[in-house]
């Protein structure tokens, strides 16, 4: 199991940011986490970080229960992640080919020497995520699109088991977004790929791997389970309090607003 939570709520200045939530994801499955904003996805993957700890309610993780069994810096290099939090710290003198090295370290900078492996690994990422060309500009010369795929790089440098993707299309341009998102594609066809959680407010991104989704509504979970039989017309009309329609085009779902109300 990659990720359990049991009754998991979260309090914040008194107030219910997150109320009884129970989620499972299992090794092989790539889930969607969306929600409009505000509805609590930072808070959750706050959690799934250990950032934040529940204020009731238990959160395992790679089968580390927090709270109870030591995490460690072997945990941060099984769960990778990319957010725009990760994003802010990145030191923008670095190149694109330490920060994908420091990811094998799980750190911020490159403070340990890596070995021969380590080299050959981060330049097959580079080569992979097509960064190769830009491995020695450093971070803050590159556009939106290539920053994400380095950080993708960094977050895959210490093979995870899960790879946390928080809203990676931001202020990407719609060819930059649709790279970006084959080659999410072909991460999750890795012979053995970590689990994905692609967090975001766009249904149009939710590419086919992602074969589970989460409706998060008002910190609880309006909905769970397969994502064919969620991007429902009724489902999505629902969860928006407004009426959508919902076309599946090559296997992928485009929403729209049936009429002003
Ligand atoms: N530390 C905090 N103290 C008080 N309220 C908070 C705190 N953190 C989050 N909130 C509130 O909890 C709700 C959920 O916030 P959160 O940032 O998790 O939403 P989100 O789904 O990530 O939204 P967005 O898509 O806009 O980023 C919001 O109403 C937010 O104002």
């Amino acid at each position: 199991m990659v990720l359990h939570l049991e009754n998991v709520s979260l309090i914040r200045e008194g107030k219910w940011i997150l109320k009884d939530i129970n989620w499972k994801i299992n090794k092989g499955e790539n889930w969607v986490l969306l929600g409009l904003n505000g509805a609590g996805k930072t808070a959750l993957l706050h959690m799934l970080c250990a950032y934040y700890f529940p204020s009731k309610g238990n959160v395992t993780v790679l089968k580390k229960r927090f709270g109870k069994d030591p995490l460690g810096e072997d945990l941060r290099k099984r769960i990778g992640i990319v957010s725009s939090t990760l994003q802010d710290r990145i030191y923008g003198e670095d190149s694109a080919y330490q920060i994908v090295l420091s990811g094998a370290f799980a750190s911020i900078g490159l403070y340990q020497t890596p070995t021969n492996d380590m080299r050959e690994r981060a330049k097959q990422l580079l080569k992979e995520l097509g960064c190769f060309d830009y491995a020695n500009r450093s971070y803050r010369t590159l556009s939106q699109g290539e920053k994400q795929r380095v950080l993708i790089g960094r977050a895959l440098m210490a093979n995870p088991k899960f790879l946390i993707l928080d809203e990676p299309t931001i202020g990407l341009d719609f060819i930059a977004r649709e790279q970006l998102l084959e080659a999410i594609d072909r991460i999750a066809n890795y012979p053995n790929p970590p689990s994905i959680l692609y967090v975001t407010h766009h249904i149009e991104e939710i590419l086919p791997c992602f074969d589970k989704t989460l409706l998060l509504k008002e910190g609880g979970v309006f909905a769970s389970g397969r994502t064919s039989e969620l991007l429902t017309k009724s489902t999505l009309t629902n969860f928006f309090e407004v009426p959508v329609d919902i076309e599946w085009h090559r296997d992928r779902p485009l929403l729209s607003k049936t009429r002003f109300s």
